[in-house]
């Protein structure tokens, strides 16, 4: 098992006297700059003038300024923008003030893993990446807790870069949680794969395929949005606290027959081969090509994507259930 660092083994001081510019205040910009000035570290947010976010994190209480300005003012550099438009900005806006000595640091490693961006060797280049959404990472550092994190140093021009790794990953609350230290590639082919063929891309295809069979089998849109969606939480939870044996030792023997006899009639060696192939296509740089193509020419693909119709039933049964039932609605 690979070492497990927690607040014990991350020292702030490593951060003291240092600005931070933490480049977009999203899902994640907004989770780690407020962390982070909320763990006493200097933090300077860097948008872009008719950027959505600007008033919103001033009235946070956050120092905010254009992108170049915000870069020129600080020591260590995180660039918290969509992954498909950093080597841009990065060219444009963050390279020239990037001097010797300074720090870059990224959530994932796509644009250095990918060559979008090719930092100067007199600058240390690491990694912290929450395993989990921006808005988890503050709210859990809200409630005294955090979420676990991965760190990965490229680059260690001061000889300093771990240390300022795990005193970033302290500031954000994930030593509280836990972090492991993993190398950029592993990061960025691991997350690609879980994100397209488990977490998001598989997960909704199983989703919209049970409640597609039930709906199409005459049954009411809410029991499918029961069985098949709203229940998958109540169960990954059991997994979360205590693996697959105590989600088993808690669902009804009815249930456990029910997996082990016809789960693997939906898993096929099928769908095991295709995730073979997503994988080497993020290996071999495929997915990565074609996902910056189809940014430079303007998203086609992904805009075509319209939401079939099942989808917008999916969505119109979840918000009346969570009309119905305000318990089930996410803690703001
Ligand atoms: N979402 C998540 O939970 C996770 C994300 N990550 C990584 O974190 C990084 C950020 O992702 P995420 O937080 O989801 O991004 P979001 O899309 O949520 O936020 C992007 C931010 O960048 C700003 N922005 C967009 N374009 C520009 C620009 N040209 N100049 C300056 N600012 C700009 C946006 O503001 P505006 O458009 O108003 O200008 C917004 O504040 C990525 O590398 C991602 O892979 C890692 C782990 C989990
Ligand atoms: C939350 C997370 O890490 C994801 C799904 O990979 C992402 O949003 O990039």
């Amino acid at each position: 098992m690979a070492k497990v660092y927690y607040d014990h083994d991350a020292d702030l001081q490593f951060l003291k006297g240092k600005k931070i510019a933490v480049l977009g205040y999203g899902s994640q910009g907004h989770a780690q700059a407020l962390n982070l000035k909320e763990s006493g570290i200097d933090v300077v947010v860097g948008l872009r003038k008719d950027s959505s976010s600007w008033e919103k994190a001033e009235s946070a209480g956050l120092e905010v300024r254009i992108v170049p300005e915000a870069c020129a003012a600080a020591d260590i550099i995180q660039v918290l923008l969509p992954d498909e438009i950093q080597g841009r900005v990065y060219a444009e806006e963050i390279e020239p003030y990037l001097e010797e000595g300074k720090a870059l640091m990224f959530s994932h490693g796509f644009n250095i893993h990918f060559n979008q961006i090719v930092p100067p060797k007199n600058v240390d280049v690491f990694m912290v990446a929450p395993k989990s959404p921006g808005h988890l990472v503050r709210r859990m550092y809200e409630e005294g807790k955090g979420v676990p994190a991965l760190i990965a140093v490229y680059q260690d021009y001061t000889g300093k870069t771990r240390d300022l790794a795990l005193a970033y990953a302290k500031g954000i609350g994930s030593t509280r949680a836990g972090v492991f230290e993993t190398t950029f590639k592993e990061e960025t082919e691991t997350d690609l794969f879980g994100e397209q063929a488990v977490l998001c891309g598989g997960l909704t295809e199983l989703i919209k395929a049970g409640f597609d069979t039930l709906v199409d089998a005459g049954y009411a849109p809410e029991m499918a949005y029961f069985e098949c969606l709203h229940e998958i939480k109540l169960i990954v939870d059991l997994i979360y606290e205590g693996g697959l044996g105590m989600m088993r030792y808690s669902i009804s023997n009815t249930a456990e027959y029910g997996d082990y006899s016809r789960g693997p009639r939906v898993i096929t060696e099928e769908t095991r081969k295709e995730m073979k192939k997503i994988l080497s296509e993020i290996q071999n740089g495929e997915f990565a090509r074609e996902w910056m193509l189809e940014n430079q020419a303007n998203r086609p693909a992904f805009n075509a994507v319209k939401k079939r119709e099942r989808e917008l039933l999916i969505e119109q049964v979840g918000a009346e259930i969570r009309q119905m039932m305000p318990w089930l609605k996410k803690n703001k």
